[in-house]
């Protein structure tokens, strides 16, 4: 029986980088792990030994750590386009024929003087903060996939474990009932999920077309993601997950597609009978498993979805 090298890539992954801007004494960081997955003309390497057309994984490491520094990292958007591009234009021979550049960010808030901090405390206002020292955001992780074929560029950003939760405004009720269902029917519950969202740009890189303002952006999607979720209405986690994914196609023309993965944080409502005393919707089990997942995507017509459903 004959076997076939199917697709196949490989790459350095998880690159943990930290760039640090000292242009004056009010520090900027980026902090990003960046994961390199070449694919090409890789055949031999797999079925001769011959390495001949291999890039070391090393290589592809030591070239995103080198490019932080000679190109710095305005976004991991702009970033990850220039290292597909390199990667796929610049390797000997034309070997590389796919370059695809996963990043995640994480996002670092500047720590405030003492005076701020007893001024500020509980406040989003922009205060006095020292130049050099900084405390992780802990709110979500930033996330970006660019890929590069030679010919066009996908770029599909997103975020992960931004969790939410709104205390009313929320009822599930009306759905199927059979022998096995127990569940409930609820008029005020809380709804929390803890949001993992990807959207497509329409750019594609060809005919020098701009670079949509990838920072910008993605602040805006996660302000429309989280203007939505609070401001709708909910009858389910699936009706809230179409009014997120509308929210941001109606606001951001840049974007052409969005997916979302909603975990439904259950609270379930104590029994506090035994103890004589009446629970009315303001005492919760907080369960961290098992959820229920609410998975979907929201396009533009005409648009093909291409954000794999995993
Ligand atoms: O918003 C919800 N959608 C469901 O499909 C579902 N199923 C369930 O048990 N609770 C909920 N809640």
């Amino acid at each position: 029986m004959a076997h076939v090298l199917g697709q196949n890539q490989y790459g350095k992954a998880e690159n943990r980088i930290v760039r640090v801007y000292r242009d004056s004494t009010r520090h900027e960081i980026k902090d990003l792990n960046v994961s390199v997955a070449l694919s090409g003309e890789f055949d031999d390497v797999h079925l001769t030994g011959s390495n001949a057309n291999c890039l070391p994984t090393d290589t592809t490491k030591n070239t995103v750590f080198a490019f932080a520094k000679e190109y710095g990292i305005d976004s991991a958007e702009a970033f990850g386009i220039l290292l597909a591009r390199h990667f796929v234009d610049d390797t000997e021979r034309g070997v590389v024929h796919r370059a695809r550049i996963r990043i995640e960010e994480y996002t670092w808030d500047r720590i405030r003087t003492p005076d701020d901090n007893a001024r500020f405390i509980g406040s989003e206002e922009a205060g006095h903060s020292f130049g050099h020292s900084f405390v992780r955001n802990g709110q979500e992780v930033r996330t970006s996939e660019i890929v590069y074929d030679g010919e066009s560029v996908q770029v599909i950003s997103g975020l992960k474990d931004l969790v939410v939760l709104n205390s009313t405004n929320s009822e599930f009720w009306g759905y199927i009932k059979d022998k096995y269902t127990t569940l409930q029917e609820a008029y005020d519950r809380i709804l929390a999920t803890q949001v993992t969202a990807r959207w497509k740009y329409g750019f594609t890189g060809r005919d020098d077309e701009a670079q949509p303002n990838w920072n910008r952006c993605y602040t805006h999607v996660k302000r429309h993601l989280l203007e939505a979720f609070a401001e709708t209405y909910s009858y389910s986690l699936q009706q809230t997950l179409h009014a997120m994914g509308t929210r941001v196609l109606n606001n951001r023309a840049e974007v052409d597609e969005v997916r979302l993965e909603l975990p439904n944080k259950h609270h379930f409502l104590v029994d506090l009978e035994p103890f004589g005393l009446k629970n009315e919707n303001e005492v919760y089990y907080a369960a961290d498993r098992m959820y229920g997942l609410i998975e979907g995507t929201v396009h533009r017509e005409g648009v093909v979805p291409v954000i794999p459903v995993v």
